[in-house]
């Protein structure tokens, strides 16, 4: 059987089932164009002079590293003159980036995380690019921060490559969720699984359990609960795992299932969450619901929060759909 190119795929996807159109296929192309390129400097390492850190903080007051930057760079210059776009966002950029002569040609707005997993760069373990595509408003006339302020729901496309062992683009436009492996050789993303499905129940977790005393009760309860094991309400035992790369844990779950949690805890009380809503959660939400499984705040359906800044937090729960149900049932009986 021949090898489907993710350029064939996204052609089948425009062409036969209409399900996007011609811009939205040659942004995608862009995208895992530029990730190739990262995924290139990714693998040079310490031969490439492309670990270590910048020296710089991001918005977010975080350190930036080397990769942070170069992520950052490689897809701004590739979609800036190849993507049908109005607009970027990124985790690295305190502002939106707004693409030079857009009108009327932008159609979309992309927003990512470069390079996430910061904290896994230099020690060689798998890392990941984050992207979300959104439709830019069509009765505007420039770009601003507003236009990106749109609930996850409205996404048109999301996806992430993780540079891993293997590099492995997945990718959802809505019609569930396919992954393609980059042949190094032919340099090209190969198909490798369509019709991607993540199993409902689930013995494992994900979490970083360093911060348990800072946690809030719903959330200690169902890790008390898993860490009881047979022996306990559960009647089964659990497995844990934490890569501490959302975009490689979340491969994971979507390969295998599981229950991946960041949630709001007592170190920094005023901020939902570590991760980003609009180019982490937001996603990787709709990817893993587009494969059956579920993702909210503990409170709400991450794709219905109704953004109100670039760099919002938010708590996140996501994967197996039951484990997410129950964890946020566990939210709704401590609020009552
Ligand atoms: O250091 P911790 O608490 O384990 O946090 C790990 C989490 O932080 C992140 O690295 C945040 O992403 P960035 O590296 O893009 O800032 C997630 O990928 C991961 O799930
Ligand atoms: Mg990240
Ligand atoms: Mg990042």
């Amino acid at each position: 059987m021949s090898k489907i190119s993710l350029t064939r795929y996204l052609v089948e996807q425009q062409r036969v089932d209409g399900l996007i159109p011609s811009q939205l296929r040659l942004l995608l192309e862009v995208v895992a164009r530029a990730c190739k390129s990262i995924s290139h400097a990714v693998n040079k390492g310490a031969l490439g002079g492309v670990l270590g850190s910048a020296g710089s903080e991001n918005v977010q007051g975080e350190m930036q590293k080397k990769l942070d930057i170069i992520a950052n760079e490689v897809l701004i210059e590739a979609n800036e003159w190849g993507g049908h776009l109005a607009g970027m966002a990124s985790e690295e950029m305190d502002g939106i980036y707004v693409v030079p002569n857009r009108y009327p040609h932008g159609e979309y707005l992309l927003l990512f995380d470069p390079l996430d997993g910061s904290s896994n760069i230099d020690v060689n373990v798998s890392i990941g690019t984050i992207f979300s595509v959104l439709r830019m408003p069509e009765d505007d006339r420039g770009v601003d921060e507003g236009d990106f302020l749109q609930p996850g729901n409205r996404q048109v496309a999301a996806g992430y490559c993780v540079y891993g062992p293997q590099t492995t683009l997945v990718l959802t436009v809505g019609d569930g969720v396919a992954m393609f492996t980059l042949d190094r050789e032919q340099g090209s993303f190969v198909l490798t699984q369509e019709n991607v499905r993540i199993p409902e129940d689930t013995k494992e977790f994900a979490i970083n359990m360093s911060n348990m005393r800072h946690w809030d009760a719903p959330v200690k309860r169902y890790i008390d609960e898993c860490l009881a094991g047979k022996e306990g309400p559960r009647g089964k035992d659990f497995n844990m795992r934490w890569v501490a790369s959302m975009v490689a844990d979340v491969h994971r779950i979507l390969t295998r299932g599981g229950i991946f949690m960041y949630p709001w805890d007592k170190r920094e009380p005023g901020k939902p969450g570590k991760l980003r809503l609009m180019y982490e959660a937001n996603p990787m939400g709709w990817l893993v619901e587009q494969a059956g499984g579920a993702a909210t705040n503990g409170h709400e359906r991450i794709l219905d929060i109704q953004p109100t800044k670039l760099h919002e937090r938010v708590s996140v729960i996501l994967g197996s759909k039951n484990e997410v149900e129950r964890v946020t049932s566990y939210h709704r009986e401590a609020k009552q």
